[in-house]
Parts: C-alpha cells; sequence; structure tokens
C-alpha cells in the first residue's frame, strides 16, 4: 500500500489483543440495578435491557450515551475481483465510494435517519491486493498500515462506532478468511454475495479452494489469514476494533464480510469481541456459520445482503433506543408506581 514505515507491527498488534481492556462492571451493575427499577415489569424490554448494560459496560460509564455515533465505511480493491467472482467489475468500488460522498447511498440515508457521522475511508483503491488464489494478497507492512489506517476511525468523542466495507470481490474474501480460521469447507462459506449465477458461485468456491491450497500457513495463525485473504479494507476493520475497545468505544458490527473481519481477533483472543454486537443477520449463508462461530446473535433479521455498513447503520437506532429508555424512564419509586405483587 505504501513504502513508509507501518505505524504498527504485528507484533505489536498480538501485544494489544494480549493486553485489551476488560468490562466495566462497575458501570455495567450500576446499569443492572436501575433496569430493575425502571416503570415495566421485569425483563419486558427484552434485548434492548442486555443493550443498555452492555453500552454501559464497555464504554464505562452509566448511563451511557449515544449522542455522537460514528459510521465508519472503509473501501478497498481486491485482486481476486479479477477472477470473475462478483457480479459486478471492480470499478464499483470507486464508484460507490463517490456516491457515498454524494450521499446517494443506502448507507447515506441511514445515517441521515440515525443522525450519524458517516466517514468514508479509502484505501488505496488504484492498487488491489494481489490475487490470493496465487499467494498472499498482502505483505505483512501493507496489512499493519491498512489496520493502522483503521485505528483512525475512532476520535476522541465517538460513543458507538458503526463499521462497514465497499470491495468487489470481499465476500469472496471473507469466505476464504472464515475457512482458514474456522474450517469446514470452502462451500459451506461462499455464497452469492452481489448475486452471482451457479457458474460464478463455482468460480467462488473454485477461487476459496485455491485460495487456501496457495497459503497453509494462513490456517495456523489469525493475521497471517487476515494477510493472506483479507483486503486493506478488512484489515482497516480489525484494526478499528482494536482501537475502539482501547478507547472504550462500543462498536456494530456490519454483515459477512465486517464480521469476518472481527473473527480474526475473535481467533486471536476469544474476548477480542466482547465490546461488539452484530448489528445484522446477512442473507450471506457464510454469516450465519460465522455468528454460531463466534458465539453471536444478530440485533436484526431482515433479509438484507449489502454490506457498505448498511446494517450497522440501520441498528444504532435499536442501540440509541434502549439507552434512552434505560436513562429516560422513571423508576416505580419517582412515579409512584406500585411494584410486583406477587
Ligand atoms: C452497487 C453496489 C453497491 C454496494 N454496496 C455494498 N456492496 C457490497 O458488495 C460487495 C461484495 O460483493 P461481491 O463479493 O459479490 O463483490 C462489497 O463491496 C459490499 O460492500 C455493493 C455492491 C454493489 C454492486
Ligand atoms: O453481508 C454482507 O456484508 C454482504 C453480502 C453481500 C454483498 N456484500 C456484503
Amino acid at each position: 500500500m505504501s513504502n513508509t514505515q507501518p505505524a504498527i507491527t504485528f507484533e505489536e498488534i498480538r501485544a494489544l489483543v494480549r493486553n485489551l481492556p476488560g468490562p466495566d462492571l462497575d458501570a455495567g451493575t450500576a446499569a443492572l440495578q436501575r433496569e430493575r427499577q425502571l416503570t415495566k415489569p421485569a425483563g419486558a424490554l427484552g434485548r434492548l435491557e442486555e443493550i443498555a448494560q452492555w453500552m454501559a459496560t464497555w464504554q464505562g460509564q452509566h448511563p451511557a450515551e449515544v449522542r455522537r455515533p460514528r459510521v465508519a465505511v472503509f473501501a478497498g480493491n481486491h485482486g481476486v475481483a479479477a477472477r470473475g467472482v462478483s457480479a459486478y467489475p471492480a470499478a464499483v468500488t470507486a464508484q460507490m465510494v463517490q456516491n457515498f460522498q454524494n450521499g446517494g447511498a443506502a448507507v447515506n440515508q441511514l445515517c441521515e435517519v440515525a443522525d450519524a457521522d458517516l466517514r468514508v475511508y479509502e484505501l488505496d483503491l488504484e492498487t488491489p491486493t494481489a490475487d490470493f488464489t496465487e499467494g498472499p494478497a498482502m505483505g505483512e507492512e501493507d496489512c499493519c498500515q491498512a489496520m493502522a489506517y483503521g485505528m483512525m476511525a475512532v476520535e476522541t468523542g465517538v460513543q458507538l462506532l458503526a463499521l462497514g466495507e465497499m470491495g468487489i470481490g470481499n465476500s469472496t474474501a471473507a469466505a476464504a478468511l472464515c475457512h482458514a480460521l474456522f474450517g469446514g469447507e470452502a462451500k459451506d462459506w461462499t455464497g452469492r454475495g452481489t448475486g452471482v449465477d451457479d457458474e460464478g458461485l463455482a468460480r467462488k468456491v473454485a477461487a476459496v479452494e485455491a485460495g487456501l491450497a496457495a497459503n497453509p500457513q494462513a490456517k495456523d495463525d489469525p493475521f497471517e489469514a487476515l494477510r493472506c485473504f483479507g483486503g486493506y479494507e478488512l484489515a482497516a476493520i480489525a484494526g478499528a476494533i482494536l482501537a475502539a475497545r482501547m478507547a472504550r468505544v462500543p462498536v456494530l458490527l456490519d454483515g459477512y464480510a465486517c464480521t469476518a473481519a472481527a473473527a480474526v481477533l475473535f481467533k486471536a483472543d476469544r474476548r477480542a469481541l466482547d465490546h461488539c454486537m452484530v448489528a445484522h443477520r446477512s442473507v450471506e449463508p457464510g454469516h450465519d456459520h460465522l455468528l454460531a462461530a463466534i458465539g453471536k446473535e444478530p440485533l436484526l433479521d431482515l433479509g438484507m445482503r449489502l454490506g457498505e455498513g448498511s446494517g450497522a447503520a440501520l441498528a444504532i437506532n435499536i442501540v440509541k433506543s434502549a439507552c434512552a429508555c434505560h436513562a429516560g424512564m422513571a423508576t416505580f419509586a419517582d412515579a409512584g408506581v406500585s411494584t410486583r405483587g406477587v
């Protein structure tokens, strides 16, 4: 991606993962205690209650605040796209970035509704990664540079970070990444992405199989898997998730490609995604397997398969609603409502 000295190395990233800040149990307990006093039958707000507690636990403050949510969309191009694995040409990545900048994409509208600050980060779109069916997609320096770039999305004041990606061919990269991280068969992780036909799907499965054969070492180490298969935008997402953890910013993950990038950190340490929720279940079939592998239940299931952070942006509304109920509702004592009889 560039010839300059990387801002971070794999060794430093591994050290960060070994020393992740844990949950703020005091803030979480304060949320639990307040939740019990709010004017509703116990548990009646379902997962909204869990979300309010999770937000306090990972922001390290009670009550949690969501006045300044950010949606960060990372864009990168993939060498493997030349193998006919997407229904759309690679030029669409840059064209969609332009569309994001002009306010014309789905994610723009969803950010508007959620009152979220949308930032789009382009990662050298002129220079795709190498075709991973022939060897590693990235060198270690480029992978680290992309992770460091992703870390920049976590700026002071951001209270919730929703992550997304744009990169034609990246559902194939995500499939190879998941296959390396979690095993199984290439076909379990490979879906139609932007809508390839049966022949396109067969080309995708073949590319994933060839990728695993060309990069056998990827199975042994999650960061090596990221370097071998991930695009720059997927590496940036992994970096953003790590930086968010350090800065006590809870994270919403989008669909398949975004969750696949996050799964690299999960494989490095099972607690690494405790500050993340998966916003929605993508139609892409590999997402279901991935959610099972990382033990996460998505917030929404709306038949979406877009990417570009759309599901994550949409779920900001849910998190805001959960926090508004938690902070704003009256307690039984304040409102003079009788507590449970039997
Ligand atoms: C117009 C358009 C807008 C998009 N927004 C997100 N994606 C999504 O599609 C891509 C992944 O699918 P595949 O692996 O099949 O290329 C990613 O860029 C993803 O974010 C889009 C795709 C298109 C065509
Ligand atoms: O789930 C996703 O993120 C996804 C699915 C299809 C195409 N692009 C993204």
